[in-house]
């Protein structure tokens, strides 16, 4: 099944305002998900997980903790000012300040080098794309454009949780994109993610379940 990125933004809003979940739970569920996934497939290494201002970033900060409680060197740098972090990525957040986790905010004005030498310091490892979801509008503000060519450019492992950042869902197109080895896509594939042009960012799509009633598939046809 394809939904758009608005159908799948219908399908969490029924979930959390008709059926009463929580959104943190969804959001749990979700992250969790991508680590039994990375677990499942022993990509587990030292791990550099890039998260945005959103509730993508908010997916990116609880699979920080539990990559974390699986013994995984974890460093999450984030591309926004966490003052403006607000609800579910929020909670999440100050939760994983608690861990001693690393955490490094990255300004603007980033360069493509500046992210290269804060994710090479950990060789040979996991890249997590926890930037944009299906809110993302646009062409790629900074620093974000400098950070996925900085990630697709090291010799990493690369995640790409929900959406590769760059790659319309809806439509499957890009100028720069984050080059996923794996997709983990929560709930449905996106529309776009048929297309020939799509496949190159994707890398293989795995559809993960965030445990919302499946009867909610047949309100948002
Ligand atoms: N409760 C829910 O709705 C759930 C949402 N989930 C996650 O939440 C995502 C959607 O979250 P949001 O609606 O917060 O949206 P996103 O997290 O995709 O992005 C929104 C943020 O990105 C910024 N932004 C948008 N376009 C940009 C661009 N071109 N360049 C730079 N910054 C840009 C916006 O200012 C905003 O801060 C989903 O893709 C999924 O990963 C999951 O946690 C499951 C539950
Ligand atoms: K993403």
């Amino acid at each position: 099944m394809l939904l758009s990125c608005q159908q799948c933004r219908q399908f969490d809003k029924i979930a959390i305002e008709d059926y009463g979940i929580p959104g943190i739970a969804l959001m749990e569920n979700a992250g969790a998900g991508c680590v039994r996934e990375i677990l499942q497939r022993k990509m587990q290494r030292p791990t550099v997980i890039l998260c945005g201002g959103g509730n993508n970033g908010g997916d990116g900060f609880v699979i920080a903790r539990h990559l974390a409680n699986s013994g995984v060197e974890v460093a999450v740098l984030l591309l926004t000012d966490s003052a403006g972090l607000s609800g579910d990525a929020k909670v999440n957040f100050e939760v994983l300040k608690k861990m001693d986790t690393s955490i490094t905010q990255c300004d603007s004005d980033w360069s493509v080098d500046a992210f290269k030498s804060a994710m090479s310091k950990r060789s040979d490892c996991l890249v997590i794309d926890a930037m944009l979801g299906t809110g993302a509008t646009g062409e790629l503000r900074a620093p974000f454009a400098n950070a996925v060519v900085a990630a697709n450019e090291l010799s990493a492992i690369r995640v790409a949780i929900d959406i590769p950042t760059g790659l319309d869902g809806d439509t499957g197109q890009s100028n720069l994109a984050f080059k996923a080895n794996v997709t983990c896509t929560f709930v449905a594939m996106k529309n776009g993610f048929g297309s020939l042009e799509a496949k190159a960012w994707l890398g293989e799509v795995v559809v993960i379940d965030i445990g919302a009633p499946h009867q909610i598939f047949e309100r948002v046809q």
